[in-house]
């Protein structure tokens, strides 16, 4: 089984099928990999299935699917195939691999789905070019109705792997196990794809190991791998300003438990020191609440300014429970700051206005910025972003205001300006929850403020968040958070060395 981070487009899956004929290895070699992959997926999943069903499409993932229906068949299985288009009417290696399965083929019209043990979906794959219709939108129907158990190749049918999502309003195999090949696809980590994918495996199919890597690839699952290098450590000489001050600006007095789990987050995380700062009355309520972090009066942008001129802040988030004049002291954090998180109520003061916002980021291109919405924010700030996956919109985002962006969800995206982009799966649904937005906005200032680059800053936040979440498990709130990010953070940092 593959692990590993990349996750290949479309095209970029065909290009590395291109590059993997160009060096050497035919066509032919790689679906007959592909199928014996599938073959023995469904049977280690369903050990005791005697009746399979193979689903075979016009393309190569029908292909596939007739190389699984033979290796199935020579371990004693009884397998039919149920064809979208006539064995004869397939061409290049699907046709040959058609050639070689001697056994039962049936239209798929004809197919009794109810009598089979597991369903085998080669209908589309990466090729998927327009919604399931006519036959094959009735096939995937009748599969998804039989409730058999169904192993998807490559994708379930309908599933568009760029997208995580079907074409248009077509429908889509719901599977319980799917086999990918090479590297995973963003479709098999966005939702809804990721559910309709069941469990997924990749399959090593005999590319090149030069092949991925020749790529180029600029999207990746979110995991440790792709940003451990740059968590931050504690130096040895180090001192609390050195390990970075973040600033948290709060709202009003009856709004300040945002800006509080913000600032508790970024000091969990390991921001070396942490100030709110706010108006008198809101002040006093988070003397009521807090120790470690420091409180300093800034009654409005022109407060926060003069702060920014009298000390360096390393990090700010401005955002969380901010209220009214949200989008000055959102202006004060960007031209003041070393670095800035922009959350919540900044996105409903610039909504419409991403070119101001832009534009306020600009003004400094190399300071760090990250934006955290959540998709109605999203919505809010970027109206005419609607076009394509959540990967393709926090891509577009990034790219039109120079900052990063982390599309929030259960399937958070994490963009950067440069293109790259991770995208999570480690988010428990427990974690919708009020005010875990702030959380997160809190660790992502927290890792900046210790000089972490904010791409890699904000796909940490993003993954510890989720893992937090998932180690806290059920009756999670918010609160709970930053008290358990220290124990995912020993597990990043691992334990200190024995004597
Ligand atoms: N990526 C790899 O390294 C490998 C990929 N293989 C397989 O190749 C597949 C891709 O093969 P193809 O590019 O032939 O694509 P598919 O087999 O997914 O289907 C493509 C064919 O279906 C037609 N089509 C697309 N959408 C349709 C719709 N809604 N209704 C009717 N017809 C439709 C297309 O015009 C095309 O003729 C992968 O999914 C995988 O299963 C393997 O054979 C081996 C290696
Ligand atoms: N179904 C879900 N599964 C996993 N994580 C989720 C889910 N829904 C929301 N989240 C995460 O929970 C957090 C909620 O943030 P947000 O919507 O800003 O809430 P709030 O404003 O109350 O803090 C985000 O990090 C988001 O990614
Ligand atoms: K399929």
């Amino acid at each position: 089984m593959v692990m590993s981070l990349e996750l290949l487009a479309c095209a970029e899956m065909t290009e590395a099928d291109r590059r993997a004929v160009a060096a050497g290895v035919s066509g032919a070699a790689l679906m007959e990999a592909a199928g014996a992959a599938v073959a023995r997926r469904a049977r280690e999943l369903w050990p005791a299935a005697r009746r399979i069903l193979v689903l075979a499409g016009p393309g190569a993932n029908g292909g596939d699917g007739y190389v699984a229906a033979r290796r199935l068949a020579e371990r004693g299985l009884a397998v039919t195939v149920a064809a979208l288009v006539p064995p004869e009417r397939l061409s290049g290696d699907a046709a040959f691999m058609a050639s070689r399965w001697s056994g039962a083929v049936t239209p798929i019209a004809d197919a009794d789905f109810g009598a089979a043990d597991v369903i085998v979906d080669a209908l589309f794959g990466a090729g998927l070019s327009r919604p399931l219709e006519g036959a094959a939108a009735d096939a995937a129907e009748r599969a998804n109705a039989s409730r058999t158990p169904i192993l998807a190749v490559d994708v379930p049918s309908g599933l568009h792997g760029d997208l995580g999502a079907p074409l248009g309003r077509g429908p889509v195999v719901r599977a319980a196990a799917t086999v990918t090949f090479v590297r995973p696809k963003p479709g098999h980590v966005l939702l809804p794809g990721r559910t309709l994918c069941g469990a997924l495996t990749v399959a090593d199919i005999g590319t090149p190991e030069a092949v991925v890597p020749s790529l180029g690839v600029a999207t990746f699952r979110n995991r440790p791998a792709l940003w451990s290098g740059a968590l931050p450590r504690p130096a040895t000489d180090g001192h609390k300003y050195r390990r970075g001050h973040a600033l948290v600006w709060s709202g009003p007095e009856f709004m300040t438990g945002a800006a509080r789990l913000s600032a508790f987050a970024a000091a969990r995380v390991g921001a070396g020191a942490v100030t709110i700062a706010g108006a008198p009355a809101a002040l006093r309520v988070h003397a009521a609440h807090v120790s470690a972090i420091m409180l300093a009066e800034a009654v409005d942008a022109d407060g926060l300014e003069k702060l920014f001129g009298a000390r360096r802040f390393a990090s700010a988030v401005v955002g969380p429970g901010a209220g009214p004049g949200v989008e000055a002291a959102a202006r004060a954090a960007l031209d003041g700051a070393e670095s800035a998180v922009l959350d919540a109520d900044v996105f409903t003061a610039f909504a419409g206005r991403p070119d101001e916002l832009a534009a306020a980021i600009r003004r400094a291109p190399a300071r760090p910025v990250v934006l955290t919405p959540h998709e109605g924010e999203f919505a809010r700030l970027f109206p005419d972003l609607t076009d394509g996956s959540k990967l393709d919109r926090a891509r577009a985002a990034a790219s039109r205001t120079g900052a990063v962006v982390a599309l929030k969800g259960a399937d958070t995206v994490v963009a950067a300006p440069d293109g790259r982009a991770a995208i999570a799966d480690n988010a428990p649904p427990t974690l919708a929850t009020a005010g875990a937005g702030d959380v997160l906005a809190g660790f992502c200032a927290g890792l900046l403020a210790q000089g972490m680059p904010a791409f890699e800053a904000a796909a940490a936040a993003v993954w510890i968040h989720g893992e937090a979440a998932a180690g806290f498990g059920p009756g999670l709130i918010a609160d709970d958070l930053p008290h358990v990010a220290p124990a995912v953070l020993a597990r990043l940092l691992g334990a200190p060395k024995d004597s």
